[in-house]
């Protein structure tokens, strides 16, 4: 357990990594946190673990992988950001044991993803990689053959979330059938078609486009039985994560020309930056589209993240307020002026709530405002008392059996 006073906050230590956006250390100095470190790459495991060791808050894109072993000589981190939408390089389920809050960015990077992909659906389809390869070489494949127009194909869609749905509106707008396939039932979008099985979608669809997190069920759900249940021709773009295609078997299936293209973003294995190389099977395959996980990297979408993550850590810091944490119970709170503010943080097992409130009563301390909120793990407990009786009450709640994390705000 540790407990923790609020610090001044030049002396809340801030890790910022991968680059994020230069607006999420302006929003932070807007706020009065100025004590920032910027590291424009990820970092390997020994130095992240003792960086990890000194700060209160970090900010990570999909690079930096925070597992237990991290996070657990994580001794004063309060939160995590990761300034981006997936979450799986977080060990959540540590996080949340450990009592480290989780913010994400849900939606500001959906747009530019859907456009990346709209963009390599017309230009897989055309063959433009493998053209544009021949010219760079000083070839000329001028030929209609393998090409086609985006009008009129069935697009197949894994995954209809944030990005998925978006992706059929836009591809909709080009005149193409959209079928897609997602475990959970969803409104389709527009003329859009739920398919019961992934099987019956591969058999479908003259362009497949994964966009599920990554997850145990999603490792590798492009194995090589599905992509030889794909048509014969079709096409594989993946901007979700690599570990869901098999990349093997895809660079066997575009090598043997049962695809006849693909277009990646994300891979198994990615450089930690840019001075690193890049290794993969699908290099040299001409008809491969390869870009560097860079589906959500536009201008607007990193600007938008980086204040919006920014803003949550903020937050979070000052106030106590989770809203649209990831891991967290979500507790929207008022302004505490004039009160000092106990956060505690506990397992959501039986008994710990009355031992809470057991030590205001015992110690006849008067509770201004609480707010409660819990939940499968979780307990989130806020408190406003007078500020005179605030280090008495945070020294009996850290020790009360169940306690993650105890801090109090003044
Ligand atoms: N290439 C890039 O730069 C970016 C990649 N991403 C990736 O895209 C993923 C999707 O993002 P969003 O659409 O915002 O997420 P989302 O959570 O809104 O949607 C994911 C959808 O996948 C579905 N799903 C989960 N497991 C499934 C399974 N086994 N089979 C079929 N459907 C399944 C869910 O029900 C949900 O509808 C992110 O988790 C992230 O990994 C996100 C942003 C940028
Ligand atoms: O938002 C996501 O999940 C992404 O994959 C984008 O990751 P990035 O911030 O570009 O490392």
């Amino acid at each position: 357990m540790t407990p923790q006073t609020s610090l001044q906050k030049d002396k809340i230590r801030i890790l910022l990594l991968e680059g994020v956006h230069q607006s999420a250390v302006d929003l932070l100095a807007s706020r009065g946190y100025t004590n920032v470190e910027y590291l424009k790459t990820s970092l390997p495991e020994d130095q992240l673990i003792e960086k990890i060791s000194n700060v209160h808050f970090i900010g990570i894109r999909s690079r930096t992988q925070l597992t237990r072993k991290v996070l657990e000589s994580a001794r004063k981190l309060v939160a995590i950001g990761c300034f981006c939408i997936g979450t799986n390089q977080v060990d959540l389920k540590a996080a949340t044991e450990l009592g480290i809050a989780v913010f994400n960015a849900p939606y500001s990077n959906t747009r530019s993803v859907a456009e990346l992909i709209i963009a390599e659906t017309i230009l897989t389809l055309r063959g433009i990689p493998a053209k544009n390869t021949a010219c760079h070489r000083g070839g000329w494949m001028k030929s209609a053959a393998g090409a086609f127009e985006a009008r009129g194909k069935t697009l197949g869609i894994i995954g209809y979330g944030a990005i998925g749905s978006q992706v059929s509106v836009l591809a909709e707008a080009l005149g193409m059938r959209v079928i897609f396939y997602d475990v959970v039932t969803k409104l389709p979008l527009g003329n859009a078609v739920q398919i019961s099985s992934l099987d019956e979608l591969l058999g479908e669809a003259d362009v497949v486009s994964l966009h599920v997190p990554e997850l145990p069920s999603t490792k590798m759900m492009m194995g090589p039985k599905q992509i030889a249940r794909m048509k014969p021709g079709a096409i594989l773009l993946n901007a979700s994560r690599g570990t869901v295609v098999d990349i093997e078997a895809l660079a066997e299936a575009l090598k043997s020309g049962h695809l006849a293209g693909a277009a990646i973003d994300v891979f198994p294995v990615e450089p930690r930056s840019n001075d690193d190389e890049f290794v993969s099977p699908l290099r040299g395959i001409d008809n491969a589209l390869l870009t560097p996980h860079i589906g959500g990297s536009t201008m607007e979408a990193q600007e938008n993240i980086g204040i919006e993550v920014a803003e949550k850590l903020a937050y979070y810091s000052d106030n106590g307020t989770t809203t649209s944490s990831v891991n967290f119970p979500e507790v929207a709170l008022p302004g505490h002026v004039g009160a000092h503010r106990l956060l505690h943080i506990h397992r959501n097992v039986p008994g710990v709530l009355s031992a809470i409130n057991q030590v205001f009563s015992e110690n006849n301390i008067n509770i201004s405002a609480q707010f409660l909120q819990t939940n499968e793990t979780l307990g989130y407990v806020v408190i406003d008392v007078d500020a005179e009786y605030s280090d008495l009450a945070l020294e009996k709640l850290k020790n009360i059996p169940g306690t993650l994390r105890c801090r109090v705000l003044f």
